[in-house]
């Protein structure tokens, strides 16, 4: 398993772009014993199906699929093919270790049905939600779903979950702003949005600061501000990019509206003109208190892992749609790497991979034993 997770490592792609990802995982697919089962693809995603022994329901396991645009700097033998594109966000672990569950009931199925799901775009413009609504889906609508993400923060041989909210809402940013143009000696002649993008930079935090209970987290961080072409043309274009996170809706309400007024001033003040655009939308990722507690509890029992009740992450996730709809819950399964999440030398310990397989595998059949 840790050879497929290093070539799937070698070609990441952008969300809802997974042609490759995609065609690697269906190869890897027919080379299993057909016996059991049913395989259908939508869009750049994959979902299986392992049919049941005496199925009286359908558990679900889903992983993402989709790679960042970050520079590779690992260092690898095996490092991405594709430039400017990384599996930065662990979706190759992730892919991997689905792969490895499916292995595994492909050549001894499970009491009910198990499905395993292979959804794109996570990383935007997020594939959960219209998957959860497709008919494809539908038709095979898991009454359970599970599912973990690599937890560079935690040694390996740890998985940390909490019942109730494990990560934030979401709300992607872009605001463009359009001034006029001239010569850097004309000044006057001009709206220079190098100033108004900078200022509107730092009132933004200001809404976090002064707008935001203390007690209630969230975050604004703009990722991507593009301004200009040369030293000695005033810009008259300015594009922030940005991303909110929220553990409430009405806090996400809250600085929507306070980030419309501080545009609506810039636009005042700076005499220019601004587009907001909210981008991808992700709801929080809220663990089924009872299945989260008992399966923290049989991990416990397990004793192959140590198990640590954390925090919430203000890291974001479009499983919370299918959560919404399906009982089940997310985990981090650690994998101790000095460099996190979106980091291009993030280097995840690939033990992780069979302690990944071999706990799920357990934890699935067992779960599909009980009544
Ligand atoms: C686990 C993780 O890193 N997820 C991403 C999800 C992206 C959400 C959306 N595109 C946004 O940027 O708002 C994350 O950045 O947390």
């Amino acid at each position: 398993m840790i050879q497929i997770r290093r070539q799937l490592h070698q070609i990441p792609e952008a969300g809802f772009a997974e042609r490759k990802t995609q065609q690697f995982i269906l190869d890897f697919i027919a080379e299993l014993p057909q016996e059991h089962l049913e395989v259908k693809t939508w869009r750049t995603g994959v979902l299986v199906k392992i049919r049941g022994l005496q199925p009286s329901r359908t558990i679900g396991w889903r992983t993402d699929m989709d790679g960042l645009p970050i520079e590779e700097e690992t260092g690898y033998e095996f490092r991405s093919i594709h430039p400017g594109y990384m599996h930065a966000c662990g979706h190759d672990f992730h892919m991997t270790i689905a792969l490895g569950i499916l292995v595994h009931f492909a050549y001894r199925p499970a009491k009910d049905h198990i499905l395993i799901i292979f959804q794109p775009a996570e990383e935007g413009p997020g594939g959960a939600l219209p998957m959860l609504h497709s008919e494809e889906f539908q038709a095979w609508k898991p009454d359970l779903l599970f599912g973990l993400h690599i937890g560079p923060d935690e040694p390996t041989g740890t998985i940390a979950t909490r019942p109730g909210i494990l990560f934030a809402n979401t709300s992607e940013l872009f605001i463009n702003l359009t001034g006029v143009s001239g010569h850097a000696s004309l000044p006057h002649r001009s709206r220079d949005m190098v100033i108004a993008a900078s200022q509107l930079a730092m009132q933004l935090q200001t809404i976090i600061s002064r707008n935001v209970d203390p007690l209630d987290s969230a975050i604004i961080t703009l990722g991507k501000v593009t301004i200009g072409t040369k030293q000695n043309i005033i810009p008259g274009q300015a594009r922030l990019e940005g991303t909110i996170r929220t553990l409430s809706m009405e806090s996400m309400d809250n600085i929507k509206s306070r980030i419309r007024s501080l545009v609506a001033g810039i636009e005042t003040g700076f005499e220019c003109n601004a587009q907001i655009d909210w981008g991808a939308n992700y709801c929080q990722v809220n663990n089924d208190t009872d299945l989260t507690e008992e399966f923290m509890e049989w991990a416990r029992q397990d004793g192959t892992v140590d198990v640590v009740s954390c925090q919430e992450a203000m890291a974001g996730e479009d499983f919370g749609f299918f959560l919404q709809d399906i009982p089940g819950f997310m985990f981090w399964l650690g994998v101790d790497s000095p460099y996190g999440l979106h980091h291009p030398k993030l280097a995840p310990r690939e033990e992780a991979i069979p302690t990944g397989i071999e706990l799920m595998t357990r934890y699935l059949r067992w779960k599909s034993e009980q009544p």
